[in-house]
Order: C-alpha cells, then sequence, then structure tokens
C-alpha cells in the first residue's frame, strides 16, 4: 500500500486508550476527546450495542470526516460529541473538562434543518445570535446575522419563511444559523444527505469555503467517501455495529484549497478513494460473515414436554 494511503492512527480497539495518547503525543493538540466510550440503548432482550470502546481525538483546527454504513451509529456518535445524550461508559472531553451536557461551544447541524416554520431566515439565526450574545448591542447582533446571511447566500431571500425555501436554502439557514453562534466546534451530521447531487455538491464547496475562512475544528458525519476526501485533513471508517467502533484514521494529504474537478484526475486522490472503500467494503463483509456464522451457532432449546394421553376418544374426529 502506498504510504500516503496507509491508515496513520489506530483509533479504537479494546487497548487503545494508551495508544491514542501515545501515537497522538506529537499531533496538535485535542480539542475533544473520547475515551472508551460505549453507548447502546434498550434493556435485556431487545438490548441494542451501539457503540463500544470508542477512542479519538479531535485535533484543535482540524477537519474530521467519520464515514459509515447507514445504522452503524454515526448520529449517536455525534449525539454524544455535542452532549445531547450521555456515554453508558467512558468519557467525553472538550479542552479536557468533561462534557455533562449541550452547550454553545458545540455547534450541531443535522441532516433535517429544524428550523421554526414561522419565522423568517433572519428570524431563525438571529433567535439563536440573541441568546449567545445577548449582552452585545441590537445593532451589533443585526450586524452579526447580516453577515451569516450573506456568508451562505441567502442575503435575497432574508425575509422569507422555511417553508418558501428549497431543501438547499434551509440547509444552508441551518448551517448559518449554527455558525452564527460561533462554536469551538462544528459538528455536522451528515448535513447535505437530504439534498439533490447537484445541490449537494455547490454546499460541499461552500461549507468547504467558509471552513477555509474560519478554520474551525470541525468534525463531519458522511456516508461519502468522495465528500470525506474533498473536505477533510483526516477520515476515520466507523465500523459496521452492533458494538462499532472505529477503524484506522487515513491521512488527506492533498493540497488546499481542493477543487472537485482537478481532484478526479489526481492520483492520490483516486488511491485514497480506493483505500477508504476498499477497507469499507471488508469490514462490512466480514461484519456480515460474523453475523452469519453467529447465527447458525444459535441453539433452539425446546420444551422438555411429553404428552400424557394422545387419544381423541370423547372428541370429534376431522
Ligand atoms: N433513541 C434511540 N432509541 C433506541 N434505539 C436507537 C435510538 N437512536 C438510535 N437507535 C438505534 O441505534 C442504531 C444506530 O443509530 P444511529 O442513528 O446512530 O445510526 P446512523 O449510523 O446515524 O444511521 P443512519 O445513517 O441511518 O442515520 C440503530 O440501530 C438505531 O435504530
Amino acid at each position: 500500500m502506498n504510504a500516503i494511503i496507509s491508515p496513520t492512527t489506530t483509533m479504537s480497539r479494546t487497548d487503545a486508550e494508551a495508544r491514542v495518547i501515545h501515537t497522538e503525543s506529537s499531533a496538535p493538540k485535542p480539542m475533544m476527546t473520547l475515551r472508551n466510550v460505549s453507548k447502546g440503548y434498550g434493556s435485556g432482550a431487545t438490548r441494542n450495542e451501539v457503540l463500544k470502546g470508542i477512542n479519538m481525538n479531535l485535533r484543535d483546527g482540524e477537519f474530521l470526516a467519520v464515514v459509515g454504513f447507514s445504522g452503524s451509529g454515526k448520529t449517536t456518535l455525534t449525539q454524544l460529541l455535542a452532549g445531547l445524550i450521555r456515554p453508558d461508559s467512558g468519557e467525553i472531553t472538550m479542552n479536557e473538562e468533561v462534557v455533562t451536557g449541550p452547550s454553545p461551544d458545540r455547534g450541531l447541524v443535522f441532516q433535517n434543518y429544524s428550523l421554526l416554520p414561522w419565522l423568517t431566515v433572519r428570524g431563525n439565526i438571529a433567535l439563536s445570535v440573541d441568546r449567545v450574545f445577548r449582552h452585545w448591542s441590537r445593532a451589533q447582533r443585526h450586524e452579526h446575522v447580516d453577515k451569516f446571511i450573506e456568508m451562505v447566500g441567502l442575503t435575497h431571500a432574508v425575509h422569507r419563511r422555511p417553508h418558501e425555501l428549497s431543501g438547499g436554502m434551509r440547509q444552508r439557514v441551518s448551517l448559518a444559523r449554527t455558525l452564527a453562534m460561533k462554536p469551538k466546534v462544528l459538528l455536522l451530521d451528515e448535513p447535505l444527505s437530504a439534498l439533490d447531487a447537484l445541490t449537494r455538491s455547490v454546499m460541499q464547496d461552500e461549507i468547504l469555503k467558509i471552513w477555509e475562512e474560519e478554520r474551525q475544528t470541525c468534525l463531519m458525519i458522511t456516508n461519502d467517501v468522495d465528500e470525506a476526501i474533498l473536505v477533510a485533513d483526516r477520515i476515520v471508517p466507523l465500523n459496521p455495529g452492533p458494538s462499532a467502533n472505529l477503524g484506522p484514521a487515513f491521512t488527506v494529504e492533498l493540497d488546499r484549497p481542493r477543487n472537485k474537478t482537478e481532484l478526479n484526475h489526481n492520483e492520490r486522490f483516486k488511491q485514497l478513494r480506493n483505500a477508504v472503500t476498499n477497507y469499507l467494503v471488508a469490514v462490512r463483509q466480514k461484519s456480515r460473515r460474523d453475523e452469519a456464522a453467529q447465527s447458525t451457532q444459535v441453539r433452539i432449546d425446546r420444551p422438555n414436554i411429553s404428552p400424557k394421553d394422545l387419544s381423541l376418544s370423547g372428541r370429534t374426529q376431522l
């Protein structure tokens, strides 16, 4: 395997906690750290172990992409990072402080835009800005909202309500609302997956442009390997569940600013795409084999009951 496409850091193994600290000691300071984090839902026979023993560093100022299959626990991972849910075991820290709940320091953009339908574009963004920057003057807040509406190219639609916007425009509002709160960490949970291919492509470029201006610490969840390579400094695969953990990190050594059309002809890009895709296909095949082996091993215990009398005397015979 070519050096540029070798996974660089083992992110999650049962003994990974010590290894993460050891292998990443020379890397930039982590902004967020997950140590041996596990999370499941339900109890008893219906218990679903979603994530198990996750170890990860989100470094200060980096763009990290987590790629994985549907249902592997990607949203669970972002919700844990955002502080919306708590791990069953293990610890999540931000700047070495344990995350115990949501905070404006961690801005989350969802797949569905969650805009308030009765508010305009400006109103939706201003609501968050007024809450986070209540100590600013009215004029300051107004100017701040304007700046982010302009950044996502919605100045012409500032007075429209969500139902008057296309899917791409709604996602722009959602992005502007989160960016305007100036979070230290931006968490993007498949923000583009509900959009058509063309709008998705335009939005990828916009997210990239904004990130290149702001250089905020960012984690993006996606199921699209090309998208991950386009935006990220590192790509971490989330292995298929149940009890999903993280695969090895792939470093994206491609110059910035990145141009999608040029990347299509770039050998490094193609090799990296193959390496990440091959990894994902291999872990999925392994997970299916393990599942199949497990299901053939399931033993059915029949009840130990012997009939006392099988005669049908005294009953109607059919
Ligand atoms: N609140 C919940 N209660 C019970 N089970 C849940 C809950 N949230 C998620 N799950 C289950 O956990 C597993 C992982 O879900 P999650 O949404 O994290 O995966 P995902 O990788 O984001 O999926 P997708 O790509 O389809 O959005 C799924 O089996 C899901 O049904």
